[in-house]
């Protein structure tokens, strides 16, 4: 049966907006204090899916959140109408208020972990949310997220989700992002890449197994590593992943340090390729060499010298945060944001590359400039799925991406958003409104049923 890699990409929600919450991502730390233009990041995110679409791609949506989050304000115990709430939490917590209206779940690449039914146990595609317990604006996210995915991917025969790991640091899970599929064909048993930043029970407990050497749970110096090695185990556990189809590496404590909060920011893979900076891993030589055995030999390493882009480079241009795509004619495209464009010695390295004997056939430049000013890039802005043809046809058809959804949905984003928000709006009644209008016309649309909690009460 033939099997494809599927990409569902987050829809922008109405309040996306700048608040500077995530310590540890450059871009979000330095673009806080600007407007945001919601209804232009939704409709660039559109483009960047009905592109993908018109190559022949499978691509599909998932849908934003229920922002402000009302219900986690009142948990915290803000009370009255949902006007007072609003305005009580402006007055005494501005931040957990503006945590409280982040339109992050859109980087869907952290939604969860997603494991193709080839590698399964069972012979289902697994789903595990993920807890994002580093951020507080991302860790309310992961139920919401669970219902959404539930509701495009429901029917059980197919499909299996389990709840995110324990809302604790020690487990950090930050879904996708440090998670790649290599395979020889989507439909075959694939290799699972586990990336995590630290061990949390590496200390004062014997090292995990994993953990070929005490030294490699390095802490980073400056930045947090939201993601633990336990994490990954736990998610490979419960999607019943056999041991030696599955790789683990940590992630460079230095390149934390300079900004890769993610390992989509200095790595991806598709297939049997893997496209990375030369010092995104701690240990790589071992790191490369592992995926090579495990691949059973066949893997092609595209590794860029930090002499040709440095790591800065490559977290100001998001070079690596791009999209790996098989396409239907046989070619390799590499979408990448304009920003790889205007850093020339990214773009001299990018031009080489494809007019070289890489696997990297062709470049499609995406501006994404409203997504890539709080750190998302085209990779972030979706989550892979690969299936097939039975797994296609059972999945939402509603949420899959054609000319017509394509025209409905930029209808809706032209109808229901605004084009500018400053902090002072988050506050606003007005766009609790306009928001939850909004997103209950969506589930409509896409067929979800009451994924919200305005629509559960
Ligand atoms: N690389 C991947 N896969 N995802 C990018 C996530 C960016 C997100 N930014 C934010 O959440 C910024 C929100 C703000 O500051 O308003 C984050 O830091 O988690």
């Amino acid at each position: 049966m033939k099997a494809f890699e599927a990409n569902f990409d987050g829809l922008v929600g109405p309040t996306h907006n700048y608040s500077g919450l995530s310590f540890g991502n450059v871009a979000s730390q330095s673009n806080g204090a600007h407007a945001s233009n919601p209804k232009l990041a939704a409709l660039q995110g559109l483009q960047k899916m009905k592109a993908l679409h018109d190559m022949g791609m499978v691509q599909g949506v998932l849908a934003p959140q229920e922002r402000p989050d009302l219900f986690t304000l009142r948990r915290l115990g803000f009370t009255g109408s949902d006007a007072d709430v609003l305005a009580q939490a402006a007055k005494e917590a501005p931040r957990i208020l503006a945590a409280c209206c982040s339109a992050s779940s859109m980087w869907t690449a952290n939604a969860a972990t997603v494991s193709p039914s080839a590698d399964t146990s069972d012979g289902k595609v697994h789903f595990t949310p993920a807890n994002l317990t580093n951020k507080f604006h991302r860790s309310i996210e992961h139920e919401t997220t669970g219902r959404i995915l539930q509701a495009t991917f429901a029917d059980q025969n197919y499909f299996a989700h389990h709840p995110a790991l324990p809302g604790v640091e020690h487990f950090g899970d930050e879904g996708a992002a440090n998670h790649t599929r290599f395979c020889h064909g989507y439909g075959e048993q694939g290799v699972e890449f586990f990336v995590f930043g630290r061990s949390a029970f590496g200390s004062r407990y014997p090292e995990p197994k994993n953990c070929p050497e005490p030294k490699i749970c390095l802490e980073p110096k400056k930045y947090p590593a939201r993601h633990t090695l336990e994490a990954s185990q736990a998610v490979a556990r419960l999607h019943g992943l056999s041991d030696r189809h599955v790789v683990y590496a940590q992630q460079h404590p230095d390149v934390i340090d300079a900004g890769v909060f993610h390992n989509d920011v200095i790595a991806v893979g598709n297939r049997d390729t893997l496209f990375c900076h030369e010092q995104a891993f701690l240990n790589q030589a071992a790191v490369k060499q592992q995926l090579t055995e495990a691949m059973g030999g066949h893997f092609n390493i595209i590794e860029v010298p930090a002499n040709h882009v440095s790591v800065e480079d490559a977290v100001q241009s998001y070079l690596f945060n791009s999209q790996l795509l098989s396409l239907p004619n046989g070619r390799t495209l590499l979408v990448i944001p304009e920003e790889c464009k205007s850093n020339e010695r990214v773009w001299s390295y990018l031009s080489e590359l494809v007019n070289g004997s890489s696997p990297i056939d062709e470049l499609k430049v995406f501006d994404l400039k409203q997504s890539m000013s709080n750190g998302g890039g085209p990779a972030c802005l979706r989550l892979r799925v690969a299936m097939n043809e039975a797994e296609l046809a059972a999945f939402n058809p509603a949420t899959r991406m054609s000319d017509k959804l394509f025209t409905t949905l930029n209808d809706w984003v032209e109808r229901h958003y605004r084009d500018r928000i400053v902090d002072a709006d988050l506050a606003d009644p007005q766009l609790l409104i306009e928001s939850r209008t909004a997103l209950d016309e969506l589930t409509q649309i896409l067929q979800l049923g009451s994924v919200y909690p305005f629509q559960r009460v």
